[in-house]
């Protein structure tokens, strides 16, 4: 195992005045193989799923990981859909083999978040998202946001770290994000519901500065662009001709408001929840999704294993929560983007 190769002081001291870091090389390039080649794997086994129940003709199994989805796509809108689906599950971060812990448990990428976090002790979310950000697909364009929006509003002064590994060279081309730079510590923005295939979306008008000075986050392959919970952000269109693939992963301070120790025991019989827990969870910034400790030098014991990561969220899927991403906004979007 490499050594873990923390962030420059420059480098934590630019994420913390700017809202954002690009950092090139947190990975090496072979450490997101694992990861795309189970994606692939994934979507192949989908794709005969498909064929056998008569509704894929052509399975476009000689094209990679970067073109054949989109393939799949361009044949047929519905299969295209249940493919990207069934990685997505049932909020974003579906997929979850070994290859996608590994990303996520990363030394060098939890070195860069110890670095940033200012601690060692860090809870890592479920609230990941698989994007595979189609060519000239309306469905993968995230209108502006700051990810609180998502989160609860008792979160909102607290840090949580979005990393966004792109598993493809980004670009401006492939449709990488654009950020707002310097506009991140004041108070979340008014968001409206409704936006581009369901998003949340910051009108220009509430935004914390004129869109005008984004800044265009590409970022190589093995790279990673950090943000924090309240920066501004969106991604703009793929007019390549491969997919964007990219993955975003959360981490923050075991001492920001988680649910990493609380379980909801389910009753063998209904699934049904102990009672009282859909309360006790709602202290999570995200309370339908399982946080989890990934790294602690103070409790190492703690430090989540694959097998519980997997029962966490699986547990947590069968959980209702009464807790919703869209409930602190009710407006609609005055302009549907
Ligand atoms: O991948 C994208 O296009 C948007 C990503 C995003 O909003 C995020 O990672 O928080
Ligand atoms: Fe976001």
């Amino acid at each position: 195992m490499s050594i873990p190769l923390p962030l420059t002081p420059a480098q934590v001291k630019s994420f913390h005045d700017e809202g954002f870091l690009i950092a090139p090389n947190v990975f090496a390039p072979a450490d997101l193989e694992p990861l795309r080649r189970e994606m692939a794997v994934a979507i192949d086994r989908k794709a005969c799923e498909l064929q056998a129940d008569g509704k894929l003709t052509k399975l476009h199994a000689e094209l990679d990981f970067d073109h054949r989805l989109a393939a799949i796509y361009r044949d047929s809108k519905e299969n295209g859909e249940a493919i990207m689906r069934h990685l997505e599950g049932l909020r974003g971060g579906g997929f979850h083999a070994p290859e996608m812990f590994d990303v996520i448990a990363h030394p060098r990428l939890l070195a860069a978040v110890s670095a940033l976090l200012d601690t060692e002790e860090i809870i890592a979310s479920s609230v990941y998202r698989i994007r595979p950000k189609l060519p000239n697909l309306g469905r993968g364009i995230v209108p502006w946001h700051q990810d609180s929006g998502y989160l609860a509003a008792s979160c909102d002064q607290h840090l949580i770290i979005t990393c966004w590994v792109p598993l493809v060279d980004a670009t401006v081309e492939n449709g990488c994000m654009q950020i707002l730079p310097r506009t991140h510590k004041g108070r979340v923005a008014e968001h409206r519901t409704g936006g581009n295939a369901g998003f949340l979306v910051i009108e220009d008008q509430d935004l914390p500065a004129d869109p005008r000075r984004a800044v265009t986050a590409a970022c190589p392959r093995g790279g990673v662009v950090f943000m924090t919970n309240r920066t501004p952000h969106c991604s703009t269109p793929n007019y390549s001709d491969h997919i964007r693939w990219s993955v975003d992963l959360r981490y923050q301070s075991a001492e920001v408001p988680n649910n990493a120790g609380l379980w909801p025991e389910l009753e063998e019989l209904g699934d049904l929840a102990t009672p009282g827990f859909d309360e006790k969870v709602t202290v999570a910034c995200y309370p339908p999704e399982a946080d989890f400790v990934v790294q602690s030098r103070q409790h190492p014991e703690t430090v989540t294993r694959y097998e519980e990561y997997v029962r966490r969220r699986e547990v947590y899927d069968k959980t209702p929560v009464p807790f919703s991403a869209y409930g602190r906004w009710p407006k609609e979007a005055t302009v549907a983007k």
